[in-house]
């Protein structure tokens, strides 16, 4: 198997056949739904909240919320139906979560996409509540992961899972793969790329993303959707707090395993760090909406199924890793380099 990352990645262009850019469409069916772009916020408490979550649904973006405020999962759910608008939720794997997914089915608040979201997938616990969910609820569109492996995915899969979600690792406020040693972090690509060819169902690339590029990129190797986390985080809309330092605005972004989010200090493997303020996100999901149908041309096509045809070439490290210096590190506690700015 071949090992690289997105920065090692560069695509072959091909020769256009469209006249403008605006011509290439973007758009990715999921679970029976048309979405604008295959990206995907993360499922992270500090990138979406209910607000954000409508306003995605509502002009034709996938979202997946959070698990983090457990209580209000179903009135979520009761509410985007009310309005119209499909409901994307995310499970973890404890008891009451089994409870929870026969309460929605009571209540008759059977989301139209549900996610499970733990750091290690491929596990029988993940199997025993993908066969649950389908079974109780098999109308909803299930994503399963996280999963690093092609056995990872295949198992998933044959359990009921409708898609899968890859990488274990490569986030920008990870520490698995300093903490633990495993991980797709630094391959996650190449990862993605192995997944896919394992694949029978869509899969969803998590994590590692640096810049506009990298999903295009994610989409060659095989994925169907991009989930992104950094580079949604510096927003208005991102409910990570806002923070002035020397006159420059940032945005605080933390890790679901990181101490911030779990109220304690166990079994963390993630880290806080304070990503520059980017104004609104609208502009920057235009933006790599533009990228996209940028990259559709250089593929040579008029829609992202051209993307998955085109040439690469491996140039070990001659794209800038978005990880040494686009952020601050709010927090030391955490294993980093000595170039990171300690605050
Ligand atoms: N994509 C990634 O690389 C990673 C993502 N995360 C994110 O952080 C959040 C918290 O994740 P997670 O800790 O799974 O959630 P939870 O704290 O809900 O843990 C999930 C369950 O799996 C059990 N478990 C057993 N082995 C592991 C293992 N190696 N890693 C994690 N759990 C294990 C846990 O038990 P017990 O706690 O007793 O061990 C717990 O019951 C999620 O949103 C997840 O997506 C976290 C790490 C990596
Ligand atoms: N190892 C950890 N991974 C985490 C944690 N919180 C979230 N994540 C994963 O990162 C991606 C986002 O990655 P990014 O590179 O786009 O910022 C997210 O979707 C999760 O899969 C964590 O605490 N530890």
């Amino acid at each position: 198997m071949k090992i690289f990352d997105y920065e090692d990645v560069q695509l072959i262009p091909n020769k256009s056949i469209v006249q403008s850019r605006s011509e290439c469409d973007t758009t990715v069916v999921l679970g029976g739904r048309t979405f604008k772009l295959p990206v995907v916020p993360a499922n992270m408490q500090t990138i979406l909240d209910e607000e954000l979550a409508e306003k995605l649904a509502r002009e034709g973006y996938f979202y997946i919320m959070h698990r983090f405020d457990e209580a209000s999962r179903l009135p979520f759910i009761q509410s985007m139906h009310a309005k119209g608008l499909f409901a994307s939720i995310s499970l973890g794997i404890k008891e009451a979560e089994f409870d929870f997914v026969n309460e929605l089915v009571a209540k008759k608040a059977v989301p139209e996409y549900t996610t499970i979201d733990v750091a290690h997938g491929h596990s029988d616990e993940v199997i025993r509540m993908i066969k649950h969910v389908k079974e109780v609820m098999p109308e909803t569109f299930l994503i399963a992961g996280n999963v690093g492996t092609p056995e990872g995915v295949r198992e998933l899969e044959n359990a009921g899972a409708d898609a899968t979600k890859v990488g274990i690792g490569p986030g920008k406020v990870c520490t698995t793969k300093i903490k633990t040693g495993f991980g797709t972090g630094g391959w996650q690509l190449a990862a993605v790329s192995w997944c896919a060819k394992a694949a029978s169902k869509p899969i969803i690339a998590d994590g590692g993303v640096r810049t506009n590029g990298d999903i295009a990129k994610s989409i060659r190797f095989g994925a169907t959707m991009v989930m992104v986390g950094s580079l949604l985080a510096g927003h208005d809309e991102s409910p990570g707090q806002t923070k002035e330092i020397n006159g420059r605005l940032y945005k605080e972004y933390f890790g679901s395993a990181s101490e911030y989010q779990k109220g304690q200090r166990k079994n963390v493997e993630g880290k806080k760090i304070l990503t520059p303020y980017r104004g609104t996100i609208v502009d920057t999901l235009n933006e790599m909406r533009e990228d996209l149908q940028s990259s559709i041309s250089y593929a040579g096509g008029k829609d992202i199924t051209a993307i998955r045809k085109c040439d690469y070439v491996l140039v070990k490290n001659s794209i800038y890793n978005g990880d040494s210096n686009q952020g601050i590190i709010e927090a030391g506690r955490s294993s980093f380099g000595e170039g990171d700015t300690i605050l």
